[in-house]
């Protein structure tokens, strides 16, 4: 399910010079791959120069906290995104880690402070995985690769404004 079904509709942010990261898993790499050609297309789109995109391959979702945030931890990259996808088995395995992968993230994300997106599908089917991860021109519905890339800008946006943005506000009382 989308986090935000209208951010595709939305006017899109620009942010000329980005650089970014990106952390994919090999697990089902022909879903995050297509996720990072997605999220990829976008940031071209958002300002993102030829050659600003930095990509490493994870073995498994499990490993993404610890690769974003080597990366995030460059002076030259602004924001990182993560690509994955847990899917259901017979065990519990998928809960474990789906958890160390989205913990992981958080907690590099707050220890690094540059946006460490996740973009880590969980699904119970195959169907559901294409569903999210492909974009509409190749049968997809989500296009979630999009939407991260989106949220990436957005964040890194939303954090300069916290740095730069004068307060406006007149001053009451004391
Ligand atoms: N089952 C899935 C995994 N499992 C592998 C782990 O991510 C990890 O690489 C391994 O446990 C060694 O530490 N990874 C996925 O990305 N997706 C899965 O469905
Ligand atoms: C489906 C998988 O690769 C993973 O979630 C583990 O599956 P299982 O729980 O059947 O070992």
């Amino acid at each position: 399910m989308a986090l935000d079904p209208k951010s595709g509709d939305r006017e899109r942010l620009q942010r000329p010079g980005l650089r970014v990261g990106a952390v994919v898993s090999r697990f089902h790499e022909d879903l995050t791959g297509a996720m990072l050609r997605s999220a990829e297309a976008e940031l071209h789109l958002s300002g993102m120069e030829e050659d600003a995109l930095h990509v490493v391959w994870a073995p498994g979702a499990f490993e993404l906290p610890l690769i974003a945030r080597r990366l995030a931890r460059r002076k030259d990259i602004d924001a990182v995104m993560c690509f994955g996808l847990v899917l259901t088995g017979e065990t519990t395995h998928d809960h474990w880690v789906s958890m160390g992968a989205t913990q992981g993230i958080q907690l590099a994300m707050m220890e690094t402070g540059k946006p460490i997106l996740f973009g880590v599908l969980t699904c119970q089917t195959l169907d559901q995985a294409k569903a999210r991860a492909l974009p509409t021109s190749e049968g997809g519905t989500e296009d979630k690769g999009r939407e991260v890339a989106r949220a990436a800008v957005a964040s890194l946006i939303a954090l300069d404004e916290c740095d730069h943005q004068p307060n406006t506000k007149p001053r009451m009382g004391f």
